[in-house]
């Protein structure tokens, strides 16, 4: 396994600046090179501050493409949208001219979209050029959690999938995700925790190597050419 690389911040604020300040780099690079940038964002409650910071970025949004690594199955007017949030606090100011693409289509169940969903996410231009990662104080990341009916699926290495319904008992709803494969080969991989708990949990993650357990293992593990960056603040 390739270290992480953990860059501690004495503030959440300090945090949300330089993850800011390092994702809009990326996507600048990307969109000068190749003409267009992709991005995969996390929902929870962790990343609104740093969203906002990035929605201010001078770059030219309209060249972005942003999505998210996962959902929970519920219309972006529930305020369990990890959609609604993203919008809210990233889809302001200049930020509010790229594209953010949608995972919640109507269907009843995740199941019900999924191939509509794996058509419109098997045609992003991989790999992305910036994935940043949440987890829960479980070990879950992106919808990876502990005790998903498909978690192996979920976490193969080698899966020809894009998009993946999950079922898990600490998910409440249930939940469509982006696949393993499609968030490690990221050009930046960042993952962004706050939080003495979440660092306990971190620390334990690194220690073992059983991604059942906490399936964040398997992103931690992952072979890449750069490592995992992780951003920490109290
Ligand atoms: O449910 C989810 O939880 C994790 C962690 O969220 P946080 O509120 O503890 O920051 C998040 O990374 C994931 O995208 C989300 O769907």
């Amino acid at each position: 396994m390739t270290k992480p690389a953990f860059h501690a911040y004495p503030t959440r604020e300090a945090l949300a600046e330089a993850l800011s300040a390092g994702v809009a780099a990326v996507l600048a690079g990307a969109i000068a090179t190749r003409g267009s940038a992709t991005l995969a964002v996390s929902g929870g409650s962790t990343p609104k501050l740093f969203l906002e910071h990035l929605a201010r970025a001078e770059i030219d949004w309209a060249q972005v493409e942003i999505m998210l690594v996962d959902e929970r199955w519920v219309p972006e007017t529930s305020d369990r949208s990890n959609h609604a949030m993203v919008r809210r606090h990233l889809m302001n100011g200049p930020a509010s001219a790229a594209h953010l693409l949608p995972f919640y289509t109507g269907h009843e169940t995740p199941d019900a979209a999924i191939e509509e969903l794996e058509l419109r996410y098997c045609r992003l231009t991989r790999p992305f050029d910036a994935v940043i990662l949440g987890m829960g104080s479980d070990g879950h990341t992106a919808s990876f959690f502990p005790g998903a009916d498909n978690l192996d699926a979920l976490l193969r290495s080698d899966g020809n999938d894009a998009v993946a319904a999950v079922r898990a008992p600490g998910a409440n709803e249930p939940r469509i995700t982006l696949t393993l494969p499609l968030l490690v080969d990221a050009r930046l991989l960042a993952l962004h925790i706050e939080g003495e708990e979440k660092r306990a949990v971190y620390e334990r993650a690194l220690s073992g190597d059983d991604a059942s357990q906490m399936p964040v293992r398997a992103v931690l593990r992952a072979p890449r050419p750069q490592p995992i960056n992780v951003f920490w603040a109290p």
